[in-house]
């Protein structure tokens, strides 16, 4: 597998999420052009560590189309998108597109502009292979949704039940009335009339949003069926393939159905997925296509004191991205991100002191669903604040009521999830990876800013020279405690290997178990709250310490 040489950068832009007006792609006027140049500057000044205050760093976004296939040459690329800006103002029609003016009159019913990137997805939609990377929040749904309006059955795979809820809802809101969008999920009606309606379809035009495992039960139910799908958009695509399951149904899922084309589509990219997506290629078209990747990538620009950092710096996202594992764009510049490192024990008072400054809704993280339940808990008890937990474990009816409040959720809602109130996020348990750091922040920053407060305890300190780049190169303050453990890290990385066995951190905190940890944490809140606590281990959390069954992994079915 080798990702081409050539990534022409096709056109230069400075996103904030598209709704915004003052950020939105119709007013890239040079004028305002400037002017949206100096708001972000004056967002590094006001959120940027002293070093990046100093040399006046400015994030930029750009829209990039590249390829990859498994060892050919990129053929060339379009130097700017077929369908321009000006064919949403004019009558003059894009050469090639047919159902113009319903794409038309949809975004005008919808009463917005499209950005850059949905404008190059439309018009690379030609291709057999899309690869959609663009922030959270940027509006990948309607990128891809637009299209499946005017063609005929497609499917749109997600790793959850709530995500199916969205994207239904999602497209419906763009559709026409006439036009018919499922969502298929555990639960929902029963597989038979599921599966007449997919027949029925045939040939007509209806999108299907389901979990894979629905998907594929459906299938399974009536073998030997034929059918004629035009698209299968594999959302959260990353998420879809490093789970060995949901891996598997979505192979089996483009085996069986055969479509046409395929639309790979997340905020990250993870490190092994490609090698999973050529597989799924291969069951769907029985051999693997050059994939268009269209990218919202960002650099960073400015006066600086040190001129090879920058240099340095600059190259950084390219190599990372010609790696496959592009991280550094995708978090909206409007979210503020506070890493502080700490010891485990001293989470629920910087959790309480963390709740006593925000205000609004907000989502707070755990790992463990038991974590989340005794946190929970101890928040009801010891304090005034609506508190609502959102996991795996509540019945169908629970997961469908609307977030309020403060939410205690799992990564059951690190993606994809837009709730446009929410404030804030608290990362309480540093998530294993920097793919789904990203995309919890990206729960925040989509309606107004948000700030992401994230507990970083030492056992993650193999992130934290990743991380640093990330808050770095996304203008945000570092702690220099975790400056520290990331310097640690990189001495270590360059250990002899004797050495390194002997120094290797163990993956928990060491010496203690979960009861234990949560023993510290009740005697943390209540040396906080006195009197309020009852210091009594609620019973449905005794059975704490067993086991990584109460994790909440997200995945459906
Ligand atoms: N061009 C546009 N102008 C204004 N609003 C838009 C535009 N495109 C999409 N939106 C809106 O932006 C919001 C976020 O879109 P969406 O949920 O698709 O984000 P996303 O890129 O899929 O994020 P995530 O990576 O977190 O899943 C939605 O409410 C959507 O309706």
């Amino acid at each position: 597998m080798k990702l081409t040489t050539t990534h022409i950068v096709v056109a230069f832009h400075i996103i904030s999420r598209p709704s915004s007006k003052r950020l939105s792609w119709s007013s890239c006027g040079s004028g305002t052009l400037r002017a949206q140049q100096k708001q972000i500057s004056s967002m590094g000044k006001r959120r940027g560590s002293r070093k990046n205050r100093r040399s006046k760093v400015q994030i930029e976004e750009q829209c990039v189309v590249s390829s990859w296939n498994t060892g050919g040459e990129n053929e060339g690329v379009a130097s700017e998108p077929l369908v321009a800006l000006h064919h949403f103002e004019t009558n003059d029609e894009p050469e090639g597109f047919s159902h113009w003016s319903a794409w038309r009159d949809c975004w005008k019913q919808l009463g917005w502009s499209p950005s850059l990137f949905q404008l190059h997805i439309w018009s690379s939609w030609k291709e057999s292979a899309i690869q959609i990377v663009a922030p959270t929040g940027s509006g990948k749904t309607v990128a891809y949704g637009l299209p499946l309006l005017q063609t005929k059955l497609s499917v749109v795979l997600v790793p959850t039940r709530e995500l199916c809820r969205q994207v239904q809802q999602e497209c419906q809101r763009m559709a026409h009335s006439h036009h018919s969008i499922k969502a298929w999920y555990g639960g929902t009606v029963d597989k038979k009339s599921q599966f007449t309606e997919f027949k029925h379809r045939r040939g007509s035009s209806a999108i299907i949003v389901a979990t894979p495992g629905r998907m594929w039960d459906i299938l399974q139910s009536f073998p030997d069926s034929e059918f004629d799908l035009s698209v299968l958009v594999l959302d959260e695509a990353d998420r879809l393939a490093l789970n060995a399951e949901l891996s598997e149904q979505v192979h089996n899922i483009a085996k069986a159905l055969k479509p046409t084309k395929v639309i790979l589509c997340s905020a990250t990219q993870g490190s092994n997925s490609r090698d999973v997506w050529t597989q799924w290629m291969e069951s769907a078209f029985g051999r693997v296509p050059n994939v268009t990747v269209v990218q919202v990538v960002s650099t960073r620009k400015g006066p600086t004191t040190d001129l090879q950092q920058v240099e340095d710096e600059a190259d950084q996202p390219k190599k990372r991205r010609l790696e496959g594992t592009e991280i550094w764009s995708q978090i909206p510049s409007r979210v503020t991100q506070v890493v502080h490192v700490c010891a485990h024990h001293k989470k629920p008072p910087k959790l309480i002191k963390t709740l006593s400054k925000v205000s609004g809704p907000g989502l707070i993280f755990f790992a463990k669903i038991t974590t989340l339940q005794y946190i929970s808990a101890l928040l009801k008890r010891s304090s005034q604040l609506k508190v609502m937990e959102y996991h795996s474990r509540l019945t169908q009816r629970e997961r469908e009521k609307p977030l309020q409040g403060i939410v205690l959720t799992t990564d059951l809602c690190a993606r994809g999830i837009h709730w446009e109130e929410a404030k804030f996020v608290v990362n309480y348990d540093f998530p294993g990876n920097l793919e789904t750091y990203i995309h919890r922040c990206g729960r925040v920053g989509r309606k107004s800013d948000g700030t992401v407060y994230s507990f970083f305890t030492r056992n993650f300190q193999k992130l934290a020279p990743d991380l640093v780049r990330l808050l770095e190169s996304t203008n945000q303050w570092v702690d220099p405690n975790l400056q520290q453990l990331a310097d640690e890290s990189q001495e270590k990385e360059h250990e002899p290997p004797e050495k390194k066995q002997k120094s290797k951190q163990p993956d928990k905190p060491k010496g203690k178990d979960l009861d234990q940890l949560l023993d510290d944490e009740e005697k943390a809140f209540a040396a906080l709250a006195g009197d309020r606590i009852v210091l009594k281990r609620a019973s449905h959390v005794s059975d704490a310490s067993s086991s990584s069954s109460d994790e909440d992994s997200g995945d459906e079915e």
